[in-house]
């Protein structure tokens, strides 16, 4: 059996999101579009938890503790760094990808990774489901295949 071939069909598993408040107007089209994925694989709306936080900084600090609980099967990370004049846009966008990572490293729950960091508020956009995909929705279907293979794995 190839293990990385599953049904990718939810069914009671629970999914929590962590998304960015900072730049709403981008990381709620994140959040639709993680939350279509998780309802067209079986998932019911009910079974996903939605937690904001100010901004990307402040992600990986809810997603540990959320880990901590044991209530979910994966969880989502969901935000958009976009540059400006500073080199915050690196300091921000750096730390929210090493902590997600890290988190990842030592937790028995998958977490995925929705993040765009843009140089514009147009490419940021596009990756939010204008032109170029959705973000959000990509998360989503990885942490579908991954939850499946973590179950798959321990059982
Ligand atoms: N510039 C962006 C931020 N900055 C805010 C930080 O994430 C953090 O909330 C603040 O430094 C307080 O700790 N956040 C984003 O998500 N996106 C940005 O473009
Ligand atoms: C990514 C950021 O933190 C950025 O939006 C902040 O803008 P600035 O670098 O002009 O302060």
């Amino acid at each position: 059996m190839n293990i990385f071939e599953g049904n990718y069909k939810l069914s009671n598993e629970k999914v929590g999101i962590v998304i960015s408040r900072f730049n709403s107007n981008i990381t709620t089209e994140l959040l639709e579009g993680a939350k279509d994925c998780l309802i067209r694989h079986g998932l019911n709306e009910k079974n996903i938890d939605v937690y904001y936080v100010p901004g990307s900084f402040e992600v990986p600090f809810l997603v540990k503790q959320l880990v901590k609980t044991k209530k979910y099967n994966g969880l989502i990370a969901l935000s958009a760094v976009i540059r400006g004049e500073t080199y915050h846009f690196e300091v921000v966008s750096n730390e929210i990808s090493k902590g997600i990572s890290q988190i990842n490293l030592t937790s028995d729950i998958p977490i995925t990774f929705g993040v765009i960091t843009a140089d514009t508020v147009e490419q940021a956009l596009n990756r939010a489901g204008i032109k170029s995909g959705n973000k959000g929705f990509d998360a989503a279907m990885a942490l579908v295949e991954m939850m499946n293979l973590n179950k798959i794995i321990k059982d």
